[in-house]
């Protein structure tokens, strides 16, 4: 019989998640498993909680924010216990990239039927990144998207900002560190990425995947007001490494200097980290119950596979 721990977070995504935890728990009782829940008290303490969780599965039960913090829990531990996810985030990024499905009874069947795939996570100073960094004008335009703009406008909130951020036309030197090369230029921002999916668009960077070992590296060039226009257009049709003056790289591990500037990082959307950063990946240690070839797809990405 396998054992679920759900950790929830109340505030996460329209403030649904009590109310789905007790479903799901009930779901996974009259299955004839055991479900434990145990709501987030505070920012950050999903960490805590899954970290000593007692089960088989630990479950996500929120946005990104909640799954890194959970996974966070779960990489300090020697063995860790599997990781579920329950969509109830605003932009659900990691979940649209595995295809667990959003709505809560079908996200349920793809836990209880699904099985463990190995899940990489980045490891930024102390700090666990699953899906996306930013530096630069992007890291300033997550910034002022709340939780509101996010609701209300979805992910499209974040390449409005992004491109207003751009037209400011600010840039910054960047010295990064890679086990191959140096780089180092003056950039508007930097944005990495575990996964093919930025910000709930999953035609980002098709080639990457979540198990792929790598950290995918995009570092813009001075804006001009040709390139900001042709932003959105290469970031939607997952291009975006061709935008004129783009640098894109994949590796293993990277260090993010700046030589000048005081600089601040974004991971998930959440926590700022400060230069300089030491990013590496751990790969295999952290299992995800997935059903990725779900014939019936989940709403909102089945016609997306389709098309
Ligand atoms: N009990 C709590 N009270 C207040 N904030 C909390 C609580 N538990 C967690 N949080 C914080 O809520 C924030 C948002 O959570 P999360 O990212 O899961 O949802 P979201 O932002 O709606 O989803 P997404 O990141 O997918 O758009 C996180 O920063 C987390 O630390």
């Amino acid at each position: 019989m396998t054992t679920y721990t759900l950790i929830y977070n109340p505030q996460a995504g329209r403030k649904g998640g009590t109310a789905v935890a007790q479903h799901i728990g009930s779901r996974i009782q009259a299955a004839g498993s055991t479900a434990i829940l145990v709501p987030t008290k505070a920012p950050g303490d999903a960490t805590a909680l899954a970290y000593h969780a007692q089960s088989d599965v630990v479950v996500a039960i929120g946005g990104d924010g909640t799954i890194n913090q959970v996974a966070a829990g779960l990489i300090k531990r020697r063995q860790p216990p599997h990781l579920g996810i329950i969509p109830q985030g605003t932009v659900n990024n990691l979940a649209r990239v595995l295809r667990i499905p959003l709505m809560p009874d079908l996200a349920l069947l793809n836990l209880l039927e699904g099985t463990p795939s190995p899940l990489d996570i980045g490891i930024v100073n102390d700090h666990v990144m699953i899906s996306t960094l930013t530096l630069g004008v992007l890291a300033n335009a997550a910034v002022s998207v709340s939780q509101e703009d996010k609701q209300r406008f979805g992910p499209l909130v974040y390449l409005t900002r992004g491109l207003r951020s751009l037209s400011g036309k600010q840039h910054w030197p960047l010295k990064l560190t890679s086990a191959q090369q140096t780089w180092q230029q003056e950039t508007s921002f930097l944005l990495v990425t575990m996964t093919n999916s930025v910000g709930g668009f999953r035609n980002f960077l098709p080639q990457a995947k979540p198990d792929d070992g790598l950290l995918h590296v995009f570092v813009a060039p001075r804006p001009t007001l040709g390139r900001v226009l042709l932003m959105i257009p290469y970031f939607l049709t997952g291009n975006f490494a061709k935008l004129p003056g783009m640098t894109y790289f994949a590796t293993d591990r990277l260090t993010v200097e700046s030589p000048t500037a005081k600089l601040s990082s974004r991971i998930d959307g959440d926590p700022s980290v400060d230069l300089p950063l030491k990013l590496q990946v751990i790969t295999g240690k952290v299992q995800v119950v997935t059903k990725p070839a779900d014939p019936v797809g989940h709403l909102g990405v089945a016609s997306q596979r389709q098309a």
